[in-house]
């Protein structure tokens, strides 16, 4: 089981209107420490739906076609939802940086939801930045992993 992000792919990001200014502010993070970044919107406040932005996101890290994934709705519930319908997804809300260790660390988790209406930048910075650098433990995890993902 791969235990760390393979960095040679793009991070897949995606937001509705309540997590675009997060959005913009973590590609030029990502952009900043020499990553790719694949950025699937939205670009505007105007209202739209989170599913629309979430699923393209999770097609691409399901496929394999992405490093990880970072999403971005208000409360990050919506699109955590419906990126979890993608078989080789892993997402998982994080507000704080111990979440986004367990997350990875215990979880595997390769989506990270961040909840635009409750984290400021600063916060979804230094949570993205732990997602990125924790590695799966393994150990008592895989087992765990390996039923969430096979019903
Ligand atoms: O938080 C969400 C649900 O989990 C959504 O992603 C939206 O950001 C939220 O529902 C948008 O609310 P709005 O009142 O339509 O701006």
């Amino acid at each position: 089981m791969q235990t760390n992000f393979d960095f040679s792919l793009p991070v897949a990001i995606g937001a509705d209107h309540a997590g675009v200014e997060c959005k913009e502010v973590l590609v030029s993070f990502l952009e900043g420490r020499g990553l790719r970044v694949k950025d699937l919107g939205t670009h505007a406040a105007d209202a739209v739906d989170y599913p629309d932005f979430a699923h393209p996101v999770a097609k691409l890290v399901d496929r394999g076609q992405a490093s990880l994934g970072i999403l971005i709705c208000g409360s990050g519930n919506g699109v955590a939802m419906a990126a979890n319908k993608h078989q080789g997804v892993r997402a998982a809300v994080c507000w704080g940086e111990e979440l986004a260790r367990l997350a990875r660390a215990h979880n595997n988790a390769n989506i990270l939801c961040l909840p635009g209406r409750f984290v400021d930048q600063v916060q979804a910075q230094a949570i993205t930045e732990v997602f990125l650098q924790t590695p799966f433990e393994g150990g008592r995890h895989v087992d765990r992993v390996r039923k969430v993902v096979h019903l």
